[in-house]
């Protein structure tokens, strides 16, 4: 039987630099994550040093490991041989690009055959979710009070358990007559929320799926394009007659602010937005947008014309069963400082200007 509520025990643990274990079908690997252990616990759950470090595809490549350069699944398992002078300091360095331009590399590192490949993707794909940096000491077996599977992750991302927890009138600007209605799960901490606006006329609604930007949507950020678009969407949406806005709590594309925040700090160095994401160990987008199926479904509408420039958008929807029977583009002016991100998601993820 899988159980969320494993997750979100294990989710817990980790942000508070506690061990954890991942039962996958290939084995099973105790895990204590790097970003919030100390040398203390690190002895503690390794008296012997016989530990690995488990990272991801993306910063083993980073950490010119060449045999990892697996360019298509940077949020891929990678196990690292722990010779006797990798200490917790080395670790957090190979860890949290911060540190790439402070700290030589001594190495070599030396990659190991990874045989517990379902526990460990497990387990940078948690790492993820708490908004963690993908990076754990590895020992084999289940040496850990905590014991989940990727079932049990799988459980807590299912959209299938969010439910309508409350809805209100909402006037805001650009629409004086909108509803907020809030969605959650038991186990997640975001809420998503859907902003009606308009009376339903026949047509399928024109709907924008808005994925929370912290910086661009509350501090006016420059960076990107967030805020504009959504407030953009909000007047589109009223004058089309009728739609919602659906703002999902995706901030920075999945991988939580924290992480987004790092990659900014390596876009401060000269990275795009996709080789920021890549060299920390996501994924260039974590975003699963079953869950606007999800809320869309319980809103009662199967059908959207759908405001974006993002295809991915578009092919999730309709893989989860909704009908997108129009794709209206949303682009916004420029700016000096989102110029190249701009560039970036025409010319690399895909997004159509
Ligand atoms: N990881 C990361 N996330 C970012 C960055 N800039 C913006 N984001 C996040 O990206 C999300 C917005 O996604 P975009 O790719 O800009 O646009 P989109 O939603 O895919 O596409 P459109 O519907 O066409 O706007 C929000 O969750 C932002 O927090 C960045 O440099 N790195
Ligand atoms: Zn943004």
């Amino acid at each position: 039987m899988n159980d969320p509520h494993k997750t979100a025990l294990a989710i817990d643990a980790l942000r508070r630099g506690w061990p954890i274990a991942l039962a996958g079908q290939d084995g099973t690997l105790a895990l204590l994550p790097i970003e919030t252990a100390d040398p203390a616990r690190l002895a503690a759950f390794d008296p012997g040093g016989a530990a690995s470090l488990l990272l991801s595809a993306g910063r083993a490549a980073t950490l010119t490991l060449a045999n990892q350069r697996d360019a298509a699944a940077p949020d891929s398992p990678v196990l690292i041989e722990r010779a006797p002078w990798l200490d917790f300091a080395t670790a957090t360095a190979l860890a949290d690009p911060q540190f790439d331009l402070q700290v030589p590399m001594k190495g070599p590192f030396r990659a190991h055959c990874l045989v517990e490949r379902d526990a460990g993707a497990a387990a940078l794909r948690l790492a993820r979710i708490a908004g963690m940096l993908p990076a754990f000491f590895v020992l084999p077996g289940e040496s850990a009070a905590l014991v989940l599977t990727p079932g049990d992750i799988d459980a807590h991302e299912n959209a299938a358990r969010l439910t309508i927890a409350t809805r209100a009138h909402l006037p805001v600007v650009g629409a004086e007559d909108a509803e907020i209605v809030a969605f959650r799960t038991p186990e997640m901490p975001g809420e998503h929320i859907a902003l009606l606006i308009g009376k339903p006329d026949g047509r399928p609604p024109l709907v924008r799926l808005h994925s929370e930007c912290l910086t661009g949507d509350m501090l006016g950020s420059l960076k990107c394009d967030c805020g504009p678009q959504l407030h953009a969407a909000i007047d589109a949406v009223a004058a089309s007659g009728w739609g919602m806005i659906l703002y999902l709590r995706q901030e920075g594309r999945g991988i939580g602010l924290i992480n987004k925040l790092r990659a900014y700090a390596l876009q401060d160095q000269g990275f795009d937005t996709v080789d920021a994401n890549t060299r920390l160990g996501f994924a260039v987008d974590s975003r699963n947008f079953a869950v606007a199926a999800r809320m869309l479904d319980l809103l009662g509408q199967r059908s959207v014309r759908l405001l974006t420039n993002n295809p991915q958008k578009v092919a999730q929807l309709e893989a989860a069963g909704i009908a997108v029977v129009e794709r209206v583009p949303h682009i916004l002016p420029a700016n000096p400082h989102n110029e190249r991100y701009l560039a970036t998601k025409r010319d690399r993820t895909g997004h159509q200007f």
